[in-house]
């Protein structure tokens, strides 16, 4: 008797970890529960997510991509660990790009366009920051447009929500951004930081209705970096359908961009995140969108056997 198998490829950026999988034809039937069982850290492979690479005009979505943009022929079918659809992953984004060239998928060009459910995302190598000159060891994306939704008299007022964090003494105000996805951001000092208990969701009134990932950020200043200033934070971020998580690259922009409209005119268009896996970069671009620019590694290929995988929830 032989067992059905799916090759499967282990990669994180900045340590928010995924299982890549290869179906351009849309052969995989991949349901809920294959992604839990697949993210599963113990019984599965283990990652905060599952990333499909699919052609995009084999899916609804990535039809409406194709019509904005026919270069982007591949589609990042992006899904939460308890197998929940989000719309965008900007580590996932940076990870997809390089297996799309470990694939041969990515043909050369110096951009590259793919498809998610947020809309078409453009990709390119980019020189890491004192890295060797004309190195192109990171990834930098064009996250399209950052949007604060409750609009100018909620950037004016700096808040449009509160945040209650298990560990920290009372609820706090957060604002509100979407980065394609949803996100809420809340400012604390270092050791409030340190101190949050990000094993329990974080409650956030009003409730998001379509839920939301949670950024805990302590603004660390400003510096100047290759005679540019920069701003600087360090982030925590409790993830809708994950739970805590070591990065979150959407997470990231909003943060990053949420530090800035609180900082006021005249702060700093970069910005650098640290997050427990690592730091990233976040530019605010002039024409509204974002560019989060980071690592992305590809650590192993492994062939799941999908009866074992199966008996591993039973
Ligand atoms: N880790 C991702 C975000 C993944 C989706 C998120 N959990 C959601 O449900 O919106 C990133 O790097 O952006």
């Amino acid at each position: 008797m032989t067992s059905a198998s799916l090759r499967v490829t282990k990669g994180h950026g900045t340590q928010n970890d995924f299982v890549l999988l290869d179906d351009r034809d849309g052969s995989v039937d991949l349901t809920d529960v294959l992604v839990r069982e697949l993210a599963d850290r113990r019984a599965g492979l283990g990652g905060d997510g599952v990333i499909r690479v699919i052609a995009s005009g084999r899916l609804p979505e990535g039809e409406a991509v194709l019509a904005d943009e026919p270069a982007a022929r591949w589609f990042m079918d992006y899904r939460n660990g308890d197998g929940s659809i989000a719309e965008m992953c900007g580590n996932g984004v940076r990870v997809f790009a390089a297996y799309l060239e470990r694939l041969g998928l990515w043909d050369g060009a110096d951009e590259l366009a793919l498809g998610t459910r947020a809309g078409v995302r453009r990709v390119r190598r980019v020189t890491k920051p004192n890295g060797p000159a004309g190195g192109d060891d990171w990834y930098a994306v064009d996250m399209g447009r950052w949007t604060v939704p409750g609009g100018a008299a909620v950037v004016a007022a700096g808040f449009d929500a509160e945040v209650q964090v298990a560990g920290l003494d009372v609820a706090r105000p957060a604002l509100s951004i979407d980065v394609g996805n949803p996100h809420t951001v809340l400012a604390l000092r270092d050791d409030e930081l340190d101190g949050a208990d990000l094993t329990r969701a974080p409650v956030v009134t009003p409730v998001p209705p379509a839920g939301t990932n949670v950024e805990l950020v302590v603004p660390l200043g400003e510096q100047e970096l290759d005679g540019v200033v920069v701003g600087r934070v360090r982030m925590r971020v409790h993830e809708r359908g994950v739970g805590e998580t070591r990065s979150c690259g959407t997470g990231a922009v909003a943060a990053a961009m949420a530090v800035r409209a609180w900082a006021g005119a005249g702060a700093p268009d970069v910005w650098f995140v640290d997050v427990p896996g690592g730091t990233v970069r976040v530019t605010a671009l002039a024409d509204g969108h974002a560019e989060l620019a980071g690592p992305a590694v590809l650590v192993a290929d492994a062939s799941v056997d999908l009866d074992a995988l199966s008996a591993g929830s039973r």
